[in-house]
């Protein structure tokens, strides 16, 4: 797909690391939440400190013991309290950066609501073998058409062992073509969690985005202090906390990481205090030696996919998108009035190109923007029937969008000499980044009337 997509309040913002805030502009809005259940770690703490009795101490020795191990004991309960007060706080926190998804020209934070807009996506356990070099309409129809012989595996199940064949599953590999929906998948599996209702022997889930790693990529880090720079509300846990607990560690968007995974020669760390560079860390997670029984859960564009070696991966499952019967549970979610979204979903299917793109969520969400400004502000115009056509009308939807928010004297349909310059070059970018092959690209264009701009080419 390729987009030109001006990065601005349309993306949700990101909800991993608060502390480390850079807008996302990958396929459009993201956040992540996590919770815990912790699995009654004072009864854990309890257990370690009860070992450290031994039968042979002399008298004296044995009371001093006793009175120590009592001490410990009674610390380690009330760690164990607090510890259980940080995971709630953290539980809490991430619930609610994962609840909404910032869209329009709605304020960060007070979106719609994931679970009103989520619609259940078709998830497979495996892969597709190939990489399609066909256009992405013809792309898209052959998939939805293959007779796919994959496992269908809902996302809140990954992680589970689901047949006898099966053995116990550590790492997932998510792999999903932009915008089909991985980082939605995230966010909804940590909400999930986060309020209670899936994955609860998990006791912490610690969603990291790879973008957001990017930023640290040059400072040393232990796996301790990372999850401390990017969960603020953790503050207070210990390394001993770490390997006590059940956690996931997610790696979200693996293809817009800048790491250089060497995971054939690298420095072997098991110790989450241990100091290293961040893709150091990444690797000896990944590779088990550092919080071995940790679950690691990663998703990606097919494309960067390779860097994670096949040996280290227990399940590969791969995000396709919404079949046709989604596709209108999609739009059906997203208009609370059924009848434009009846409209919409028979335009779509009357339309061959719109109905296969619709594959992909993200495009899913572009024809509505566009269907609904164009069903219920400007029904003069014929609706777009052809990509080209529904891309320009999106353009001319966020220009607008656009001046509604920031203001500007002009009627905000109209383009002023300044948006004419502005598009233009984008487009020469666009273009000129294509030719050399970059798919993907960030510009930061300084010193706008509203603070820097973030343009991606996609
Ligand atoms: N399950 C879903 N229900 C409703 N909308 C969805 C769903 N999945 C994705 N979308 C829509 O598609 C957009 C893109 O999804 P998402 O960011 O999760 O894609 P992605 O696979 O992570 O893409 P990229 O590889 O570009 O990061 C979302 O912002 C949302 O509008």
């Amino acid at each position: 797909m390729s987009e030109c997509v001006m990065e601005e309040e349309e993306r949700a913002e990101s909800v991993v690391p608060s502390c480390v805030s850079l807008k996302s502009d990958r396929s459009k809005d993201y956040p992540y939440n996590f919770g815990i259940r912790p699995q009654g770690s004072p009864l854990k703490c309890q257990k370690r400190s009860a070992s450290i009795g031994d039968s042979s101490c002399p008298k004296g020795e044995k009371k001093r013991r006793t009175e120590l191990q009592t001490a410990d004991l009674n610390n380690s309960v009330s760690q164990g309290g607090e510890l259980q007060e940080v995971i709630e706080g953290h539980k809490i926190s991430l619930k609610r950066r994962c609840e909404h998804v910032t869209e329009g020209t709605h304020e960060a934070g007070s979106g719609t609501l994931l679970n009103k807009i989520y619609t259940e996506l078709y998830i497979t356990e495996g892969q597709s073998e190939e990489v399609d070099t066909q256009h992405e309409v013809r792309q898209l129809e052959r998939t939805s058409k293959k007779n796919i012989r994959d496992t269908p595996i809902k996302c809140q199940d990954i992680f589970k062992v689901l047949s006898e064949q099966q053995r116990h599953i550590r790492v997932v590999l998510t792999n999903g073509v932009a915008g089909v929906g991985k980082t939605f998948s995230v966010q909804k599996f940590s909400l999930d969690w986060a309020e209670g209702l899936e994955n609860q022997d998990i006791s912490l889930v610690l969603p990291l985005s790879c973008r957001e790693l990017n930023l640290i990529r040059d400072e040393q880090h232990s796996l301790l202090s990372l999850l401390h720079v990017f969960h603020p509300t953790l503050q207070k846990i210990r390394a001993e906390d770490l390997t006590v607990w059940k956690l996931l560690f997610i790696f979200d968007g693996l293809d817009e990481s800048r790491f250089s995974l060497g995971f054939n020669k690298h420095q072997l760390i098991s110790d989450v205090t241990q100091v290293s560079s961040v893709d150091v860390l990444l690797v000896n997670l990944i590779q088990g030696n550092l919080l071995p029984s940790a679950l690691i859960w990663i998703t990606s564009r097919p494309a960067a996919a390779y860097q994670i070696p096949p040996s280290c991966v227990d399940r590969i499952t791969e995000v396709r998108g919404f079949t046709d019967s989604q596709k209108e549970e999609y739009f059906r979610r997203r208009f609370s009035d059924e009848g434009l979204s009846k409209r919409i979903i028979s335009h779509i299917k009357a339309s061959r190109s719109l109905h296969i793109m619709c594959l992909i969520p993200v495009f899913c969400w572009i024809t509505a923007i566009v269907l609904e400004d164009m069903m219920t502000r400007d029904q003069r115009g014929e609706l777009p029937k052809t990509l080209t056509d529904l891309y320009s009308h999106f353009l001319r939807v966020q220009i607008k969008r656009k001046k509604q928010k920031y203001g500007g004297k002009q009627r905000p349909e109209e383009l002023t000499e300044a948006d004419k310059e502005l598009l233009l070059k984008l487009g020469r970018l666009a273009f000129e980044h294509l030719e050399k092959g970059n798919i993907m690209a960030q510009f930061l264009q300084e010193g706008g009337p509203h603070g820097d701009h973030l343009f991606m080419i996609n």
